[in-house]
């Protein structure tokens, strides 16, 4: 790997075995200065595995991680340096908001007037400057979160990992945070983040690695996974009456199927595939009631690949 003097962190042939699960395998990426880079993969792929081996919270069985944090070569970043938003929250629920807020950061290196200024102008944005004096526990799960993640980046870390931002967020909070990220990162913060919520990821990751019982599928710009995968046209197909999987495959450019349910099916054409003769074989069948074409999303590509790559 290049180690050229942008890049934040390496990471090399990374592994780690839970008893005899393999929960990470020989994975390699690195991030530069800037980046917000998603690490996406289903249930169990060894996301949350990866996210705490950077931090050094478990130990690796082997590989090489390498950051260099304000051109500084270091094994393991400062608590200064780096914020850290865990999968599973908890932060202190019988304390004030803002108590709780100003020590975090306090011990992450601020001076607790700027920290609590910092804090107000931050409780401010996320709509609950009113409810600093009150204990965490009086408020929603959703503004809970909001107040860790506020913790996890007070102290304006240099990286900071964040493990399923989205989850537990009803849509509106699930787009401030979208913005709430690319602040952070507008200031200069370098962002990793592990996610499901594909469209959320899309529009938010410049990078992304995908990952799948511990093995890498795809690492790089989102760009080229868009170049390399997403030319193909997905049709969903709506039908007035079952038809059976046979009599689809006379279609020439079908690549894959799947039937949603009896009367639905998304069919995947090969890349290249000729749309307007696909249509006309479609025109065979009377009993078509609605064709939706689209080109695949991260969603799409993300199942695809994660399908390939099953033992
Ligand atoms: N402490 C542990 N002891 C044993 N096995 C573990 C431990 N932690 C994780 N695993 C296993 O390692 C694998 C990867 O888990 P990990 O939590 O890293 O996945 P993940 O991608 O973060 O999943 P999710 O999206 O469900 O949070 C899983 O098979 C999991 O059961």
């Amino acid at each position: 790997m290049n180690r050229n003097s942008n890049k934040l962190l390496w990471v090399e042939q990374l592994s780690k075995c839970y008893q005899n699960r393999q929960a990470v395998k020989d994975i390699s990426f690195s991030l530069d200065e800037g980046d917000i880079f998603a690490f996406l993969g289903p249930n169990g792929a060894g996301k949350t595995t990866t996210l705490r081996l950077l931090l050094d919270i478990i130990k690796a069985d082997s590989g090489i991680i390498s950051w260099n944090i304000n051109g500084k070569n270091t094994r393991l970043p400062s608590s200064q340096e780096i914020g850290y938003l865990p999968e599973e929250r908890g932060l202190y629920p019988e304390l004030p908001i803002i108590r709780t807020l100003v020590y975090i950061a306090t011990i992450r290196g601020m001076d607790a007037d700027a920290a609590r200024k910092a804090a107000m102008e931050w409780l401010e944005k996320v709509g609950l400057a009113d409810r600093a004096g009150e204990k965490l526990q009086a408020l929603s799960k959703g503004n809970q979160q909001k107040i860790q993640f506020i913790a996890s980046i007070l102290h304006k870390p240099a990286f900071v990992i964040l493990d399923e931002p989205f989850s537990g967020l009803d849509p509106i909070n699930q787009e401030q945070f979208i913005e709430y990220i690319k602040e952070i990162n507008r200031q200069g913060t370098t962002i990793l983040l592990s996610a499901h919520q594909m469209p959320l990821v899309e529009r938010l990751a410049k990078k992304v690695f995908l990952m799948n019982r511990g093995e890498q599928i795809f690492h790089g710009e989102l760009a080229e996974i868009f170049k390399t995968y997403g030319h193909q046209h997905i049709l969903n197909i709506s039908f007035s009456t079952e038809v059976p999987e046979e009599k689809l495959r006379i279609l020439t450019d079908m690549q894959s199927l799947v039937f949603e349910n009896s009367y639905e099916t998304k069919i995947t054409l090969k890349p290249g595939a000729n749309l307007g003769q696909t249509l006309s074989e479609l025109g065979k069948f009377e009993n078509i009631t609605n064709i939706k074409s689209h080109q695949p999303g991260l969603h799409d590509i993300f199942l695809q690949l994660v399908k390939e790559h099953q033992p």
